[in-house]
């Protein structure tokens, strides 16, 4: 995926497959017979494989985009297709991470990641495969009798991740999955699903405040402007994989993250100016 090609709203000519493809998506609500636009027009094309970050201002849209995808909210007009179906409700083809971890409290970690596998009534056999292959990506196999309460917020993440993964989904959706943990622990986090994502190859869709993160994770960062929002500018992560933690001291890491500090703040200062 290029920048002219996402702007374009797609590779006519790529010989990569489209993972996500977004055609003018467009979002208006009604609140107390007021409209309220959130999404003016978004355009995007999201190979298989590629990590792809959203930022952009507080309130710009950026969840409400990622809940189009996941189809928990209705577009007002415009197209969602992943892997060549055009998507209108949740289904099981998308993964959605949350900020807060959506673990069951009463059943211990196991039991999580294969509660979903047992609604869809998976054979038991398929079902502990999975749940033992993704408790040991994660690196959490031995806390499988543990409950949630009895792990941190970065270990609940890495179980919910587990439980997301095992599901199979053909692409992953989080909305700032790590928005809640601590910064130590948030860099870890980073680290640990770099390899996870490195390991699975799912196309992932992340949203997040986090410029560094996004631009550690990320091979494009789309950066959205003010509400209404549209792409403002797709930025190309040109970073050697797999990253270090120490690769965000570097020379074209901070040039990344100032590019898109200014473009934010380029949104940000307007909406001063307006005194919005
Ligand atoms: N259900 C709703 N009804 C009415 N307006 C809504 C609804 N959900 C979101 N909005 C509005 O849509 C706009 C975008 O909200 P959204 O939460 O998607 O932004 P965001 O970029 O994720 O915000 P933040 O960065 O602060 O998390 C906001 O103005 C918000 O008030």
């Amino acid at each position: 995926m290029t920048e002219n090609e996402i702007a374009a709203g797609g590779s006519p000519l790529g010989k990569e497959k489209s993972a996500i493809k977004i055609n003018k998506v467009r979002k208006v609500f009604t609140r107390n017979d007021e409209e309220i636009e959130a999404i003016k027009e978004v355009n995007l094309d999201i190979k298989e494989g590629e990590f792809v970050s959203v930022v952009g201002p507080s309130g710009c849209g950026k969840s409400t985009f990622l809940h189009i995808v996941g189809g928990f909210i209705d577009k007002t007009s415009g197209e969602v297709i992943v892997n060549g179906k055009e998507v209108n409700k949740p289904g099981p083809d998308r993964g959605m991470m949350f900020q807060e971890s959506t673990l069951y409290p009463w059943l211990k970690v196991d039991r999580n990641v294969a509660w979903g596998l047992e609604v869809q009534k998976l054979p038991k056999k398929e079902i502990k495969e999975r749940v033992e292959y993704f408790l040991k990506l994660v690196g959490l196999w031995e806390f499988k009798n543990n409950l949630p309460s009895e792990l941190s917020g970065g270990m609940k993440q890495r179980v919910s991740l587990a439980k997301v993964l095992a599901f199979n989904p053909e692409v992953l959706l989080m909305d700032e999955p790590f928005g809640a943990l601590d910064s130590q622990t948030r860099e870890m986090m980073q680290a640990e699903l770099q390899r996870i994502w490195s390991e699975s190859r799912k196309s992932v869709l992340f949203v997040t405040h986090d410029i560094e993160e996004a631009v550690f994770l990320s091979d494009y960062v789309v950066v959205l402007s003010k509400r209404p929002s549209t792409v403002k500018e797709v930025i190309k992560i040109d970073l050697p994989r797999p990253r270090e933690i120490s690769i965000r001291k570097s020379y074209d890491f901070v040039d990344y993250r100032n590019k898109i500090w200014d473009l934010l703040h380029e949104e940000q200062n307007v909406k001063q100016l307006r005194g919005v």
